[in-house]
């Protein structure tokens, strides 16, 4: 569904704060891949987002999503198909507006803005659906504006946003950082009930071991800008923490001298 070919990325090129991330970078993402990437800080994981994204270009290398080359399209041309969620709630929501409002606001995604589209009460039922499947009851809160919402049922509300136009591809950039761990735990069940039921394929970037384990189909784990471990199936299903912390300190070592 996915194809990234040998991804090349500088920042700063010619300046002297130049870096260069990735030197022909490579991953395949099937449709009912969800991806956990774990790795070291400054490893690549967020800008690898930013890339699938748009919201970085590239300077060598393609991107292919099912079939279609959309290397040179830009965010505003690929949010209908792939939803991000970042680590930041107020990111993903627009905390001024009504629940209603960003559901509107989501549905009409790379639409033309038009006011009485967020207005528009005939989806209220279609809205209240999908709020429904979180159980927080926020399908009793619709007129609510989202800035009194906890952290928590923000994020759950960027979700179901997110995988309202069905997008073919969801990005979660440490979505459950910045939240308790008891709603951390309650964002990531729900995380993993919508990218199921919607059949989302999904790259989720986490700090969190303990997620990263449970959760998901495959594991990458990245290092200087390098994808140096890609385990799935029985493989991804028979890591502890332990064996992946293990993992890590081998290849790591290991790009230390190669
Ligand atoms: N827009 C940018 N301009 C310049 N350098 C950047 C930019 N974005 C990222 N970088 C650099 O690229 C490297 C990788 O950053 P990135 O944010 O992708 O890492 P990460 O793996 O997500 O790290 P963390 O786990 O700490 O969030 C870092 O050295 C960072 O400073």
């Amino acid at each position: 569904m996915l194809k990234l070919n040998n991804i090349c990325k500088t920042f700063n090129l010619g300046d002297i704060n130049e870096e260069s991330i990735f030197h022909g970078v490579s991953l395949e993402v099937k449709d009912d891949d969800f991806i956990c990437i774990v790795g070291s800080n400054g490893a690549g994981k967020s800008t690898l987002l930013n890339i699938v994204s748009g919201k970085l270009g590239i300077d060598r290398g393609s991107i292919i999503l099912n079939g279609e080359d959309i290397t040179d399209q830009v965010e505003s041309q690929r949010c209908k198909k792939i939803s991000r969620i970042f680590q930041d709630p107020s990111l993903g929501t627009v905390p001024s507006m009504t629940v209603h409002e960003n559901l509107s606001m989501a549905l009409n995604k790379g639409k033309k803005f038009n006011f009485s589209l967020l207005i528009d009460k005939k989806n209220e039922s279609l809205f209240k659906e999908s709020l429904k499947i979180l159980d927080l009851g926020l399908e009793d809160k619709l007129e609510v504006d989202v800035s009194k919402l906890s952290g928590g049922q923000r994020q759950s509300l960027a979700l179901i946003m997110s995988a309202l136009t069905d997008p073919r591809l969801l990005l979660l950039d440490e979505h459950t950082a910045a939240l308790d761990p008891k709603t951390s735990e309650i964002v990531m069940a729900i995380t993993d009930r919508i990218v199921k039921e919607k059949k989302l394929a999904t790259l989720m970037v986490t700090h969190n071991i303990d997620h990263a384990i449970r959760y998901g189909n495959r594991l990458i784990m990245m290092h200087r800008g390098q994808i140096i471990l890609d385990v799935s199936g029985e493989e991804k299903k028979n890591l502890t923490k332990e064996k992946l912390l293990s993992l890590f300190k081998d290849v790591s070592d290991r790009s230390l001298f190669s």
